[in-house]
C-alpha cells in the first residue's frame, strides 16, 4: 500500500468510474449462487467477487455483518477476502460501521485501520456517540494512510430522526458531522481521507439541512443505488456541486448477476457507466 487513501481512490475512480461494488453475501444471494449459507459459502462468494472485479471497479465494500453472522469462521473468511483484494490491488472499504466511546474506539482502530487482518483500505464508522469519539480511529487511520467513511445522512428512512435533528449548538446533526469531516480534510488534494456516507436516497435533505458537501473535500460514499431504489439520476439532485467527490455504492444489483465473473463485470460496468454519466451532467 503506497500513498494516502484519498489519492489512491481518486486514481481508481479515474481509471474505472465512480462505483464501489458491495460484497453482501445475503442468504438468498448465496442460494442463487448455489452456495451454502455458511462460512465456506460467504468466503467463496467474496473471493469470487474480488477475482471477477479486480481491475474493473474502483473498489469493493465487504459488508462485515454477513461474515460475522457465521462467527469466527465467517470473520476469518472476511480476512481472506480482504487479503485477496489487497493482493489483487483492489481497494477495500470494510463496512463495519463501528462507533463507541473513545477508549473502546482505540480497539476498533487497531482492528480496522491498524495491523489486524481485518484492516482494508478504509472502514465505515458511526459518529453518533459524538464525532470526537472517533478520534483514536481517525488518528490511526491518518498515520497509516487509510480512509474513514463517517455516516452522515444514511440511506434508510429511520436515519432522519437522528440525523436531521438540531443539536444543542443550533446546527442539524448531519451538518455538524459534515463540518467536522471537512476540518479533517482541510488543504488535502485531490481530496482527503475522511469521507462521508450520504445515501443516494436522501432527496433534498442535503440542501434542506444547509450542508455544503463540496466543502467536505473528502469522498462521498453513496449507497442506495439499485436495490434501494435510487437511480444514477438521483445522484445529481442529492450531490449538486459536490459530484466530483461521489463514489456510488451498489451491492445486490451487481451481485445478482453472479456467480459468472463476466456477468458480474458487465453489471458493474453498466452501473459504473450510468453513475459516471449522471455525475458528468
Ligand atoms: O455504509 C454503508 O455502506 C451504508 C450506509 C447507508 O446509509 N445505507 C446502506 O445501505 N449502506 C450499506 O450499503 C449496502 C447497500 O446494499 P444494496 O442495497 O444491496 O445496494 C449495505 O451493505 C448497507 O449496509
Amino acid at each position: 500500500m503506497s500513498g494516502r487513501f484519498g489519492a489512491r481512490l481518486a486514481e481508481q475512480v479515474a481509471a474505472h468510474g465512480p462505483l464501489c461494488a458491495g460484497i453482501d453475501p445475503h442468504a438468498p444471494l448465496l442460494a442463487a449462487w448455489g452456495l451454502a449459507d455458511d462460512a465456506a459459502g460467504v468466503e467463496r462468494f467474496g473471493r469470487t467477487v474480488v477475482e471477477a472485479l479486480a481491475g474493473h471497479v474502483a473498489c469493493v465494500k465487504p459488508q462485515a455483518a454477513f461474515f460475522e453472522r457465521h462467527g469466527s469462521r465467517g470473520v476469518a473468511a472476511l480476512e481472506r477476502v480482504i487479503a485477496d483484494a489487497r493482493d489483487a490491488g483492489l481497494l477495500t472499504i470494510v463496512d463495519a460501521k463501528r462507533g463507541d466511546i473513545g477508549s473502546t474506539m482505540a480497539g476498533y482502530a487497531d482492528a480496522f485501520v491498524g495491523d489486524s487482518p481485518l484492516a482494508g483500505d478504509a472502514v465505515t464508522v458511526s459518529p453518533y456517540l459524538g464525532f470526537g469519539s472517533l478520534r483514536p480511529l481517525l488518528d490511526l487511520a491518518a498515520e497509516r494512510g487509510r480512509g474513514v467513511f463517517v455516516l452522515a445522512l444514511t440511506s434508510n428512512p429511520e436515519g432522519a430522526s437522528v440525523q436531521h435533528a438540531v443539536g444543542a449548538d443550533g446546527r442539524p446533526v448531519a451538518r455538524a458531522v459534515a463540518e467536522a469531516a471537512a476540518a479533517e480534510n482541510a488543504g488535502a488534494a485531490p481530496f482527503g481521507d475522511v469521507g462521508l456516507v450520504v445515501g443516494a436516497t436522501v432527496g433534498p435533505a442535503v440542501a434542506g439541512l444547509g450542508i455544503d458537501l463540496d466543502a467536505v473535500n473528502g469522498p462521498l460514499l453513496a449507497p442506495g443505488v439499485g436495490a434501494q431504489g435510487a437511480t444514477a439520476a438521483d445522484l445529481q439532485q442529492v450531490f449538486g456541486d459536490a459530484r466530483r467527490l461521489v463514489l456510488a455504492s451498489s451491492s445486490r444489483e451487481v451481485l445478482a448477476a453472479g456467480p459468472d465473473p463476466a456477468g458480474l463485470r458487465d453489471a458493474a460496468r453498466r452501473s459504473a457507466d450510468a453513475v459516471r454519466a449522471a455525475l458528468a451532467v
